[in-house]
């Protein structure tokens, strides 16, 4: 659409916009508003005046419910962001709005909750979504946030390891040592007590895979797919390492080698939430009664209103399945620019991270 004023429909979406930057928490806008959208107003505009947002980045700001309800049951999108990627959340919080950025979280869940459900949630880096693809891979990419290929590709590119990173041949980060501290706690618990039974999925650095060695399981199964991380576990003499078995080859094609684990651990790379979400719903036949069962929480991690949703979502689809999920809050340093030098996009840039404890 363009903005100039002369062309005839574009007098509805300024209206509109007139009239969303004019109000209070509490004015009454939904005939108003419902005019102007009758009229042809856009509630996908981005508005170049405004650093590209959108009528519900405004009506969020101005913490508007009836605005913020009006435009979504219009069409708006609950996953809108503005040129500078910020999403209509941040702009609730901004206005100082949590009534709103609640009811955003809640639009946010139910509408991918039901994507899910209908087998079109999940976007593939493949996808050919224009404007549009960023936004929706931030909500659904696990590790790292964008920018990083499918798993097959990932698992045919050659890996390095380099300085306490591990990186593909297009400089994406698979893991990195700052996550060391995460890992420990991971690892802490899903294996609180010595003598327990363990699986990991995803080696990379091994450094849960150490720290699960200190707490001297029973049996520590690990499944690596990546031929060069196999390639370095049996340099490294994984292999020999007390209760270890390695099963080499994705995930998905060594389900029915695996048994009923005290505690379960989930860290892959390149692929997507409905590979989580699949993987998950095996949990059920592999976990013990008693078992707790975590995975690294990478979802969309450089956007707090996307992570917020993620977070949410991933909970109602392991309460789906009877699983209890509860996140133990980690105050992150900052990760300052050098942590990422080299690394083609960063996939963490939150102030907490939150750790997934899974029961019955
Ligand atoms: C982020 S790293 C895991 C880091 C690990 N948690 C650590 O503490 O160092 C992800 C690992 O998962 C492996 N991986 C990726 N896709 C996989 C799949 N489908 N099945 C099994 N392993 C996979 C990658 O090769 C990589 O070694």
């Amino acid at each position: 659409m363009t903005t100039d004023p002369s062309t005839p429909d574009v007098q509805p979406t300024l209206s509109l916009l007139t009239c969303l930057s004019t109000l209070s928490p509490s004015t009454p806008c939904a005939q108003e508003l419902s005019t102007y959208i009758s009229q042809g107003a856009d509630v996908a505009y981005r508005d170049p005046n405004r650093t590209g947002a959108s009528p519900l980045h405004v009506a969020a700001f101005r913490g508007n419910l009836e605005a913020v309800t009006t435009l979504l049951r219009a069409g708006a999108q609950w996953n809108s962001i503005d040129d500078n990627a910020k999403s209509v959340g941040e702009y609730a919080l901004e206005g100082g709005f949590q009534d709103v950025y609640e009811h955003l979280v809640e639009e946010g869940v139910r509408t991918e909750f039901l994507l899910m459900a209908l087998g079109a949630g999940g976007l593939h880096p493949d996808d050919e979504v224009e404007d549009s693809h960023e936004q929706d891979e931030s909500v659904t990419s696990v590790k790292p946030a964008s920018a990083h290929p499918s798993n097959a590709n990932y698992l045919a590119r050659r890996l390095t390891y380099s300085e306490g990173r591990l990186l593909d041949s297009d400089n994406n980060a698979v893991m990195m040592g700052w996550e060391a501290p995460l890992m420990e706690l991971h690892a802490n618990v899903i294996a609180p007590e010595p003598g327990l039974h363990v699986l990991n999925v995803g080696f990379g650095l091994g450094l849960v895979d150490e720290y699960l060695q200190k707490r001297s399981p029973a049996t520590h199964t690990i499944i690596e797919a990546h031929p060069d991380v196999y390639a370095k576990m049996i340099a490294d003499g994984w292999d020999k390492r007390p209760g270890v078995r390695i099963l080499f080859g994705r995930w998905q094609d060594v389900l029915d080698q695996l048994q009923v684990y005290d505690g379960i651990f989930f860290d892959t790379f390149g692929e997507y939430y409905d590979d989580l979400k699949e993987f998950h719903e095996h949990v059920p036949n592999i976990l013990s009664q008693t078992g707790v069962y975590s995975f690294f929480n990478g979802l969309a991690g450089t956007n707090p209103f996307f992570h917020d949703v993620s977070c949410r979502l991933a909970e109602a689809d392991l309460g789906e399945m009877g699983l209890m999920t509860e996140y133990r809050e980690v105050k992150m340093d900052e990760l300052g620019d050098e942590v990422w030098q080299g690394v083609k996009r960063a996939y963490w840039s939150l102030p907490v991270y939150r750790l997934p404890v899974v029961t019955f």
